[in-house]
């Protein structure tokens, strides 16, 4: 089974590096990328290969990743199409934002085994949080495209409709925890310590309270129960909760999920 990336760009590198890190064999891999220099270094850092064009990487691939902006997309969809086009052993994964199934259909113009996934940054350490979408790929292949994405963290099979706002929950949240530990590092910074210091520490707080609500949420245990856990009454926690409150916390994290999935409906 050949699985080949067309654009090698940070979430196609995320997942390669994620998925031979845990165990797939980089000699599965094939790359290619407009600038094509960007596709033979991550295949010689990996010890994958690097295809000389989009249509020779389709050509070799019994899975097609389309890595490329949602933008680029139906430009690579013509390249790949005629060869693509008529043999259903093929399957084409797309993780473009905001591209349905359906509109990825009628650029191909006919009705290829597809599948769609929205993973996330953290693919590269396995950490990702990957939804999972498909339409006439065989089980088979939606197996081996699971498979692919159980390498680089959790999967979800999920119905296409809530594309939308599973990726602002899963693809474009580490971009908002990573502002949120940036803030905290300017107030660690604030009362005296060094930013560096400051953002391991804010960080390491994020991971262990994300594991320790991941493991607990296994016996029902739900995030209101863990922050009463930690907010003494009276104490510095609650004192800290009210103030972030106060300046919208809760409010803007929902404004910013509609906004995602306002920016998402104008992508295609
Ligand atoms: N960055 C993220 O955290 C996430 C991105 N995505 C999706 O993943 C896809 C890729 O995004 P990124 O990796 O962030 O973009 P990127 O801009 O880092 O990478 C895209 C790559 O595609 C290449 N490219 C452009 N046109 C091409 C063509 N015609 N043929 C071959 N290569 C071409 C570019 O040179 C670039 O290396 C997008 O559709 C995005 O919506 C999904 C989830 C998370
Ligand atoms: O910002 C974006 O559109 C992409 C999709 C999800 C994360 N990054």
């Amino acid at each position: 089974m050949r699985i080949g990336f067309i654009g090698t760009g940070a979430m196609a590198q995320a997942i390669a590096r994620g998925a031979v890190a845990s165990g797939v064999d980089p000699a599965t891999l094939v790359f290619s990328n407009r600038t094509a220099t960007k596709a033979c270094d991550l295949a010689d850092e990996l010890g994958a290969t690097a295809a000389s064009s989009n249509a020779s990487l389709a050509r070799q691939a019994d899975i097609v990743i389309l890595a490329v902006k949602p933008k680029d997309q139906r430009a690579v969809i013509k390249e790949i199409s005629p060869i693509v086009v008529g043999h259903p052993d093929v399957c084409v994964v797309s993780l473009a934002a905001g591209r349905t199934l359906d509109q990825i259909t009628t650029d191909f113009g006919a009705g290829i085994p597809l599948v769609r996934v929205m993973p996330n940054v953290a693919a590269t350490v396995g950490q990702s949080m990957t939804a999972l979408t498909a339409a006439r790929a065989t089980d088979a292949q939606v197996a081996a495209v699971r498979f692919l994405m159980d390498s680089i963290g959790r999967t979800i099979l999920i119905d296409e409709d809530y594309f939308p706002v599973f990726q602002a929950l899963a693809s474009c949240s580490p971009a908002w925890y990573f502002q949120i530990v940036d803030s905290f590092a300017r107030a660690g910074l604030k009362h005296g310590l060094s930013k560096d210091s400051a953002v391991e520490i804010a960080a390491q707080a994020m991971a262990g309270a994300a594991a320790l609500l991941l493991a607990e949420r296994e016996n029902g245990t739900i995030p209101a129960q863990l922050i009463d856990r930690v907010t003494s009454p009276g104490g510095t926690t609650i004192a800290g909760l009210l103030a972030a409150e106060e300046g919208g916390l809760s409010t803007a994290l929902v404004s910013a999920v509609d906004a995602s999935i306002h920016a998402d409906s104008h992508l295609g």
